[in-house]
């Protein structure tokens, strides 16, 4: 029974699923300076304090900046595993019931560590977070798109041997000059492997971005694609195509995708029948994880709670997930709906 709960209190105990953050994006200061002192590495902050003060960006790169910085304290396979260990335990709070995570190898095999460290440390807490909390989840392997498709052919070359342990490939890093026809080889390529597809554009990056990752990429799903809706073909188009949209509020607020929270294009997005989702991006930078995003948005009576129920359904029917797990999850989340 959920009808005497208050909105904030409803949407903490739904069932969802998360299908947009980034591993890297969800160390938190404090783990940090834990990681760095580990590890023997002076950061250029002193104090915690110090590092939230410099998490205040204008634009997607400020944020890629300090993001890569901050990656640097990740160097063994313990380190991914705690980091993983510590974003399942938050989302499992939230209630999240699977999660689809995205990692950026190249951010570390730059740096000497071996692939086999990063996913080691991740696909163990994923095991462990799914006999801990019965939270599935899925490594999404990104390319960073400011480096060459080369670099990205090798990365995919890389994770042959390990296949197994990711469900797709997606595209990052900073979008505008990088657009997806850049990646239609290694695209091509992973689909071949079987592997899901997905990408960010339209975040920053124009409409035409958005037609480049349908046309050549060839996507599954939609990371962000805010701006497809100042084109009416393509928001026509998306709709048609029931293709997911993996939105992400607090970093449009953050990156200043959107003026302020009052127009943020979601309730925009659900009328025009879009399959838009809520997500937290990069939630340690960005001030907040999958309920706090849903939150900013029902606090300011910008989404009711019908809202927040298509919004979960629309994160478990745009899973990756197995059918029979997709239903179990659908079932649960219509019995708390009522
Ligand atoms: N919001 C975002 N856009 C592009 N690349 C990212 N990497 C981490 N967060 C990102
Ligand atoms: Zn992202």
């Amino acid at each position: 029974m959920t009808n005497n709960l208050t909105l904030d209190d409803f949407v903490a105990g739904l069932p969802k699923a998360e299908l947009h953050v980034h591993i890297e994006g969800t160390l938190e200061p404090e783990l940090m300076f834990d990681l760095a002192q580990r590890n023997g590495i002076t950061l250029p902050f002193n104090s915690i304090e110090a590092v939230r003060a410099a998490y205040d960006f204008s634009n997607l790169q400020d944020f890629l900046d300090i993001y890569y910085q901050g990656a640097d304290v990740l160097r063994t396979e313990a380190d991914f595993y705690d980091l993983a260990m510590a974003y399942f335990a938050r989302a499992a709070a939230d209630c999240v019931r699977h999660a689809e995570i995205f990692f950026d190898p190249q951010t570390h095999t730059d740096r000497g560590i071996a692939y086999e460290t990063v996913v080691g440390g991740l696909n163990r807490a994923q095991l462990e977070a799914e006999a801990k909390w019965g939270l599935t989840s899925g490594l999404i392997l990104c390319f960073l798109r400011h480096l060459p498709e080369e670099a990205a052919l090798e990365t995919l070359e890389m994770a042959l041997t390990h296949l197994d342990k990711i469900i797709g490939v997606g595209l990052d890093s900073s979008e505008v000059g990088h657009p997806p026809s850049k990646f239609a080889r290694v695209f091509a390529r992973a689909r071949e492997l079987g592997l899901k597809l997905v990408a960010h554009a339209g975040e920053e990056g124009p409409p035409e971005y958005v037609y480049e990752a349908l046309d050549i990429l060839n996507i599954d799903r939609v990371d962000h694609g805010n701006r497809s809706l100042e084109d009416d073909a393509l928001t026509k188009r998306l709709v048609a195509s029931g293709l997911t949209l993996t939105v992400c509020p607090l970093s449009n607020y953050k990156l200043c995708v959107v003026e302020d929270m009052t127009h943020h294009p979601i309730p925009h997005m659900l009328k025009r029948g879009l399959k838009a989702t809520i997500n937290s991006d990069d939630p340690a930078y960005f001030g907040g994880y999958v309920n706090d995003n849903f939150r900013a948005l029902t606090a300011i009576g910008l989404i009711d709670q019908a809202d927040c129920v298509t919004l979960a359904r629309n994160s478990i029917t745009g899973s990756f997930a197995p059918d029979a797990r997709k239903a179990a999850l659908l079932k649960e989340l219509e019995i708390y709906a009522g």
